[in-house]
């Protein structure tokens, strides 16, 4: 367990009879990115609040580790491990982005010479010199986040929750925080991150658990989650109608579509599938003119797994 940045065994939550999490097992390895997908209301918040100390699990759970310290015995431990950004900012609007660092470096006790240069370089990092003797309530809402992520950084964590960090911001401003992200990461910071773009669990995430009716309807990376949902088929084109015909006929099950000579099988683009369908076309000897595999995306995933199909589909790619 030494290597697992977080492992919660079991988590539990309910408010009265309401079972918000229901036995949930967490396996975070330092250093990377971990995403808690779920739709509104699954409990992702439920989960990070816990996490970082901020309430309490039902006495039924297991196990809960976070930094190495054990949440029940040693919660302060925690909290001197841990950052938290997202949701419950703890930017404050009426003193200056400087002033807020400064105020972060206090709380961490650090003395003012030392408190003044972690201040102005993380300011300098985030791209926020510029900006620093202005108050934090004429900032974007990109430089907030940014601002955010900063203050956090003051405490020199371990591990950052970032509950939703882009929800809101621009295109542009969504990639500077993932750029961010990535850079925490190869600093060998650990990230649990909520999100409810697919995409950017797509582009960020390590490993990917979607949260469900209180448990994780799966977890896995974004490539072994995408593979278990149907909907992924393999193309093939042909120019000679003479080759199309045979291929249908030895395919079996398979839409075809006469006008292009296309024919679609369902397939999940494993390399093992891929070969049984190029053995099948050699035996036949037909060569095709034009192979194309389509592997679900994490929307597939996200509404096959959590049953919201009449959502509309966002574009993960
Ligand atoms: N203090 C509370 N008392 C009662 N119910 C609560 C409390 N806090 C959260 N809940 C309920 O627990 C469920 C999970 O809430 P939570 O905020 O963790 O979900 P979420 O996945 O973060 O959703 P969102 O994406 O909307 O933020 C919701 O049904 C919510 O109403």
């Amino acid at each position: 367990m030494t290597d697992l940045a977080i492992a919660a065994n079991g988590l539990r939550k309910s408010y009265g009879d309401k079972t918000v999490l229901d036995g949930v097992d967490l396996a975070v390895p330092e250093g990377t990115i971990f995403s808690l997908l779920g739709p509104n209301g699954a409990g992702k918040t439920t989960a990070v609040k816990i996490l970082s100390t901020l309430i309490s699990p039902d006495p039924t759970s297991g196990e809960i580790r976070v930094g190495g310290h054990d949440l029940a015995a040693d919660p302060q431990a925690i909290r001197a491990a841990i950052g938290v950004t997202g949701q419950f900012s703890a930017v404050d609007g009426l003193i200056t982005g400087e002033e807020n660092m400064l105020l972060m470096a206090d709380l961490h006790h650090l003395p003012k010479r030392e408190g003044r240069r972690v201040a102005a370089g993380l300011l300098e990092r985030f791209d926020l010199t510029d900006a620093a003797k202005k108050p934090a309530s004429t900032y974007s809402g990109g430089m907030k986040r940014r601002l955010d992520i900063a203050m956090t950084l003051v405490g020199d964590p371990r591990i950052i929750f970032l509950d939703e960090p882009t929800t809101g911001l621009d295109p542009r401003a969504r990639h500077s925080m993932w750029r961010i992200i990535r850079d925490l990461v190869t600093g060998g910071v650990t990230v649990f991150l909520t999100t409810q773009y697919l995409e950017e669990a797509d582009e960020l995430a390590d490993r990917i658990a979607v949260l469900h009716n209180g448990t994780l309807a799966a977890e896995g990376t974004a490539e072994e989650l995408k593979r278990i949902v149907p909907g992924g088929h393999v193309r093939l084109r042909f120019t000679d109608p003479a080759a199309y015909r045979n291929a249908a006929t030895a395919l079996g099950d398979i839409t075809r579509d006469d006008d292009i000579l296309a024919l679609q099988l369902p397939s999940d683009g494993s390399q093992r599938a891929l070969r049984a369908i190029l053995d099948r076309l050699d035996t036949e000897g037909i060569e095709a003119d034009e192979l194309t595999v389509h592997t679900p995306d994490l929307d597939d995933v996200f509404f096959a797994l959590t049953g919201n199909t009449d959502q509309p589909k966002e574009t993960a790619r």
